[in-house]
C-alpha cells in the first residue's frame, strides 16, 4: 500500500495554484471536471504521489458542505491498494464503514472508494486501485 495523493479543498483551483505551483513549484497536470463527485480537481506531482486540489462545482455536495462548514483545507488522503474489491470485503468484515461498497470508476479507469471518517478517527481515507495493476 502506498500514498497516492493528499486532497485539499479550495474555493478555486486556479487561485490555489498561486501557492502550490507558482510559489512551491510543484508540476501541475491541468484541471479536470469530475461530474460524479461534483468537483473540479487539479493534481500536482509530489515525487510519485500528488496533491489534489479540489473545488466544489455545486452547492449541495459533500465537498461544498465541507467548505461551508470547515473552510478550505485538508479533505482526504488517498492510498493505493492492489485489489480494491478484496480491500472493501476485508475492511467491511472488520466493521469499517465504506462510503461506496461498490467502487466507482473514474474516466481514466481508476476504481476508488472512501472509508467514512467515522471509522478512521476523523480522517477521510480514499482507496485507489493501483492503476498499474495488470
Ligand atoms: C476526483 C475524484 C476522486 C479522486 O480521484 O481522487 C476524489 O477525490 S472525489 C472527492 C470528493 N468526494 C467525496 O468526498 C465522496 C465521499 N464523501 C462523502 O460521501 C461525504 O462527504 C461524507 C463523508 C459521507 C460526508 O457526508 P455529508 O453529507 O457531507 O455529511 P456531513 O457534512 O454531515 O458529514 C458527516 C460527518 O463527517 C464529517 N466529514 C465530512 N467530510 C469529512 C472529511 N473530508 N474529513 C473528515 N470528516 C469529514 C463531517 O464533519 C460530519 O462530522 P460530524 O459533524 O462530527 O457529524
Ligand atoms: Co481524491
Amino acid at each position: 500500500m502506498k500514498m497516492n495523493h493528499i486532497a485539499v479543498v479550495v474555493p478555486d483551483v486556479e487561485e490555489a495554484l498561486g501557492f502550490w505551483r507558482d510559489a512551491l513549484g510543484l508540476p501541475f497536470g491541468g484541471v479536470e471536471e469530475v461530474p460524479d463527485e461534483a468537483v473540479q480537481v487539479g493534481f500536482l506531482s509530489l515525487g510519485d504521489a500528488h496533491i489534489e486540489l479540489m473545488a466544489p462545482t455545486t452547492a449541495d455536495s459533500g465537498v461544498a458542505r465541507f467548505l461551508e462548514k470547515r473552510g478550505p483545507g485538508m479533505h482526504h488522503i488517498c492510498l493505493e491498494v492492489d485489489d480494491i474489491d478484496a480491500a472493501i470485503e476485508e475492511l467491511a468484515a472488520k466493521g469499517v464503514q465504506l462510503i461506496y461498497e461498490v467502487p466507482r470508476t473514474r474516466e481514466n479507469g481508476t476504481r476508488y472508494t472512501f472509508v467514512h471518517p467515522k471509522s478512521t478517527g476523523g480522517v477521510m481515507v480514499e482507496l485507489y486501485e493501483n492503476p498499474e495493476r495488470g
